[in-house]
C-alpha cells in the first residue's frame, strides 16, 4: 500500500549553494547530506513535517541526475512514495501495465529499499517508491 509522500527529489546542479538556498526557503538546515554511488548522486535531506525534500547533485556525468539537468535544467526530478510492502507494490504496478526501471527493489539513500517506475508509464511523472529498511541487531538487514 502506498502510504505517504516519502519526498520530493529536486535535481540540482551545485549541492552546497541549493541547500543553502533551501535552508533559507524553508528555514531549517538539512538533517543529513548522504552519496549514493550506485545512483551517481551525492543527496541532502529537509524535512517539512512528514516529507522529505533531497536534494540530487550528479557525481557522475553519466548518473541519471546529470542527463536530466542537461536535457530539462535544474527543478523537480521525482516524487517518492513510501510504500509497506515494495514487493507487492512492484508486483501489482507490473501486473497494471506499468513499467519498474529496476525488477528488484535497489538499496536508496536514508535507509531505504526503491523502485522507479518509467514516467512514460506514469502520465509524464517519475515515481519512486521507498520502503524503509528493517535494522536488525544493529545492522542493516533486507526487508
Ligand atoms: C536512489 C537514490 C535516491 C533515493 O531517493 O533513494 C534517488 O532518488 S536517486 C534519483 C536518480 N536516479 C534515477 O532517477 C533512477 C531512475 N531514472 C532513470 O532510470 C532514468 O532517469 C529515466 C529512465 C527515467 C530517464 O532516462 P534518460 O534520461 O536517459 O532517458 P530519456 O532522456 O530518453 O527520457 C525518456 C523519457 O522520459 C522523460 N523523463 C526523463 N526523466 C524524467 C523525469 N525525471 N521526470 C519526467 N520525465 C522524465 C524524458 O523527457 C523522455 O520523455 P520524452 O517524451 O521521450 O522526451
Ligand atoms: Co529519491
Amino acid at each position: 500500500m502506498f502510504t505517504n509522500i516519502e519526498h520530493i527529489g529536486i535535481a540540482v546542479r551545485d549541492l552546497a549553494a541549493s541547500s543553502e538556498l533551501f535552508a533559507t526557503l524553508l528555514n531549517r538546515e538539512s538533517y543529513k547530506s548522504e552519496e549514493v554511488a550506485s545512483e551517481g548522486v551525492l543527496t541532502a535531506f529537509f524535512l517539512v513535517n512528514q516529507t522529505k525534500i533531497e536534494l540530487l547533485a550528479a557525481t557522475r556525468p553519466d548518473s541519471a541526475i546529470a542527463t536530466f539537468i542537461e536535457k530539462r535544467g535544474e527543478g523537480t526530478h521525482h516524487i517518492a512514495f513510501e510504500v509497506d510492502d515494495i514487493v507487492a507494490e512492484m508486483a501489482r504496478l507490473k501486473e497494471a501495465g506499468f513499467t519498474l526501471l529496476n525488477e528488484v527493489p535497489k538499496r536508496g539513500a536514508d535507509n531505504k529499499l526503491v523502485c522507479f517506475v518509467h514516467p512514460k508509464t506514469a502520465n509524464g511523472v517519475l515515481v519512486e517508491l521507498c520502503q524503509e529498511m528493517k535494522r536488525v541487531q544493529g545492522s542493516t538487514s533486507k526487508v
